[in-house]
């Protein structure tokens, strides 16, 4: 047989076929000169995702420690390029912010978000819903009086769910995500939810479980074809059936609701506010992203980074009390010299309570909420510390390596408030401390977060001694790691002082 007749064979065929394919691929994902060092070849379909664990950041500080603080890998076909360490991050997302401060394409907020919102989007889109948002959350007294008292509110509730359990030990991840999204609620709908109402409940998990599918199979964005495979091996029909219903049980009567009662006048809440720039937008007759269908997304955007987050911390600062019930006994001092037992704190105590105020910045930096931000993405492509980066680069910054490094902290893993109060008795409040990101997209809701932060722990231990169960078994410090980074399932006891 000829040799041509061989190649037209289809065991040969097939062969020349992968072959050609597999040369195709690993020329596409070879790593051009210019760009930031890293691991060897990438494989074809894999890149590089073959070298990781589930967990990456063991084999990313390895990687930093071998090529640098700006190292980059392929996940299937996608170039990634990590930022590790203080001022590599700023230099990007501060210094070069103009470049640094879009979000990249994602399969998966094409399908879930329809890139609309705030969150996912980019460019002119995104800046005009993070002003119109922002400026909404200013209005309402973000970080303020007005906003303060409905979260104190809020408190209340969630202190009387802590007593119904009469010092038994619980797990209180649940009624922790409820109270800490009524204050979402509280803001975009003017309303909260006891925790017990079916429909929130069930709207809640469909937006947990979302986060949960979202993070656990980030790797559909780099293989989007896997979508077509039969059955819903990666659940995202279960992602947009979970995005559909929370978006018609509760957005969409929300907005309804709002239009059909609105009047003119201050924010009452952020749907009625938004409502209102819609119809100034409308009069004017310019162009813009300010409409039913982006509010329909903010409100996802809010519910989605607000709760998790937000929720996350609270029983990560559980753990770190269950570990140091010194530091527990020393916050508790202080909320009794400044506040008593007489009355609730409120954010006028503030600044009198240093040492709690300590206590919240390490549980922010030691629990590394959100390790790696939110993916940036670039406006163009770029030279960074000599490196070429393309535009279609996916950039992550390693927020772990700020919060964290032995150069900035001294013992960074010891859980230690001390480290945030100077000689002179007042808070530190160093550079690398950056838990709610750095730059232009820094998170929209830290001074919310922090007023929660405050409020919800100031009130807690102002009520209890959190101990670990009768059987003394402490929760473990390795967190789980999907979006964000939580603490494993734990039981905690909340003993009323005396
Ligand atoms: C402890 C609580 C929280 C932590 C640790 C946290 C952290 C972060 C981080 C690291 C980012 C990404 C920054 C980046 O892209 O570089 C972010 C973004 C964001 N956060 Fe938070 N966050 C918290 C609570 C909240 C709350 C309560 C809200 C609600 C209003 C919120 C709303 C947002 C929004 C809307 C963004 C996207 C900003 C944008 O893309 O322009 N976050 N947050």
């Amino acid at each position: 047989m000829s040799l041509f007749a061989v190649l037209l064979e289809p065991t040969s065929l097939l062969a020349v076929s992968v072959l050609v394919l597999s040369l195709l691929w690993w020329r596409s994902t070879r790593r051009p000169p210019g760009l930031p060092p890293g691991p060897g070849p990438a494989l074809p379909l894999l890149g590089h995702l073959h070298l990781l664990d589930k967990d990456p950041r063991p084999k990313f500080r390895e990687w930093r420690r071998q090529y640098g603080d700006v190292f980059s890998l392929y996940m299937g076909g996608q170039l990634v390029v990590v930022l590790n360490g203080y001022h590599v991050i700023k230099e990007a997302l501060v210094k070069n912010a103009d470049v640094f401060s879009d979000r990249p394409y994602s399969f998966l907020n094409d399908r879930i978000d329809e890139n609309k919102g705030l969150v996912g989007t980019s460019g002119t889109h995104w800046k005009e819903q993070r002003k119109v948002s922002l400026e909404i959350l200013r209005e309402m007294g973000l970080g303020k009086n007005v906003l303060a008292e409905k979260v104190q509110e809020e408190v209340t509730y969630y202190i009387k769910a802590l007593n119904s359990f009469e010092g038994r030990p619980a797990d209180v991840e649940e009624m922790t995500h409820k109270s800490v999204s009524n204050n979402i609620g509280s803001i975009v709908f003017g309303k909260r939810f006891e925790y017990d109402d079916p429909t929130f409940t069930h709207n809640l998990k469909c937006m947990d479980e979302n986060i949960k599918i979202i993070g656990a199979n980030a790797v559909i964005n780099f293989f989007p074809w896997l979508e077509y495979l039969p059955g819903d091996l990666f659940k995202l029909k279960l992602a947009l059936a979970n995005v559909a219903l929370v978006e018609n049980q509760l957005s969409h009567p929300q907005i309804k609701a709002h239009v059909d009662t609105y009047s003119d006048g201050d924010a009452k809440d952020f749907i009625h506010a938004y409502i209102r720039e819609i119809r100034k937008r409308e009069e004017s007759g310019q162009p813009t992203t300010i409409d039913e269908e982006n509010l329909v997304k903010v409100i996802g955007d809010l519910f989605n980074a607000g709760t998790e987050t937000t929720a996350t911390a609270i029983r990560w600062a559980l753990v770190f009390f269950l570990h140091n019930p010194d530091v527990q006994d020393k916050c508790y001092d202080e909320i009794q010299r400044v506040v008593g037992t007489e009355r609730a704190p409120s954010m006028r105590d503030k600044p009198e309570l240093t040492y709690l105020e300590a206590t919240i910045m390490e549980v922010l930096r030691r629990a590394n909420v959100v390790p790696f931000a939110l993916q940036h993405g670039l406006s163009r492509d770029v030279t960074f510390h000599g490196y070429t980066i393309p535009k279609d680069a996916v950039v992550l910054p390693f927020q772990e390596t700020a919060l964290s490094d032995p150069e900035m902290w001294e013992e960074p893993t010891a859980f230690r408030p001390e480290r945030f109060i100077g000689a002179d008795g007042k808070l530190l409040k160093p550079d690398p401390f950056i838990p709610f990101g750095i730059g232009r997209r820094v998170c929209l809701g830290e001074p919310l977060a922090r007023m929660e932060l405050f409020l919800y722990l100031a009130t807690m231990i102002q009520h209890f001694r959190f101990l670990p169960p009768e059987d003394g078994q402490l929760p473990s410090l390795e967190g789980i790691l999907a979006l964000t980074h939580s603490p494993k399932p734990f039981m905690v006891r909340a003993i009323p002082r005396e």
